[in-house]
């Protein structure tokens, strides 16, 4: 039914409206398992319009359709910095100044969206958005770890862990939605 209802979504109001350079990076990609966000990027490409950020980061490229979502979205003279692997936490870790960005779109180690959390408190203007993908990691953070494949646990473990700190976060308002594989909005207010 869920898998259904989301296919109804995407084939009625997400795929018709995609813009031509991402309709041909989803379909040229679609076969990887990490590959795209199609309802997600749908939200979050209107957040963006909403935020209009002049300058936005993204931690975890592979295909590169959630940068290129972010970069056709922004202004024209908007700039994204895309951080990949191992570079990620030596770039976030040296000093910046200060809370340049108005969003970052988070989709690399799972086991580190916490850390990735605290630091980009440091770098996303109040106001600003941090949105974090796969924190429903297929829906396992609601089952009971038996009933999830071995291969699936550690990340399930490190999604629930991050839900629960993200969700105590005085810091943040925030807004977990099922769409894609879950993701979480967050707006720091202070
Ligand atoms: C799910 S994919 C990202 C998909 C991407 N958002 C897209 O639209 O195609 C996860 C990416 O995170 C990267 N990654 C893994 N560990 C990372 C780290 N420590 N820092 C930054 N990127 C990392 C992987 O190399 C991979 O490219």
């Amino acid at each position: 039914m869920e898998n259904t209802r989301k296919q109804y979504i995407l084939k009625t109001c997400v795929y018709p409206r995609e813009p031509n350079p991402l309709n041909e990076l989803r379909i040229a990609t679609a076969n990887h398992p990490m590959a795209c966000m199609g309802d997600a990027g749908q939200l979050m490409a209107m957040l963006l319009k909403l935020l209009n950020p002049k300058n936005a980061i993204e931690i975890g490229v592979f295909t590169g359709y959630s940068l290129l979502l972010t970069a056709l979205t922004i202004p024209d003279d908007g700039k994204v910095v895309s951080i990949c692997s191992a570079y990620s936490r030596q770039t976030l870790g040296k000093p910046r100044e200060g809370r340049e960005f108005r969003l970052c779109f988070v989709d690399a180690d799972k086991n580190n969206y916490w850390n990735y959390h605290k630091r980009l408190m440091k770098l996303i203007k109040i106001g600003g958005l941090v949105i974090y993908d796969n924190t429903l990691w297929g829906g396992t953070v609601a089952l009971p770890e038996g009933d999830v494949a071995e291969a699936k646990r550690e990340w399930r473990q490190c999604a629930i862990e991050f839900n629960k700190l993200v969700s105590a976060d005085p810091c943040i308002e925030m807004s977990q939605v099922p769409l894609g594989d879950g993701i979480t909005i967050c707006r720091f207010i202070c």
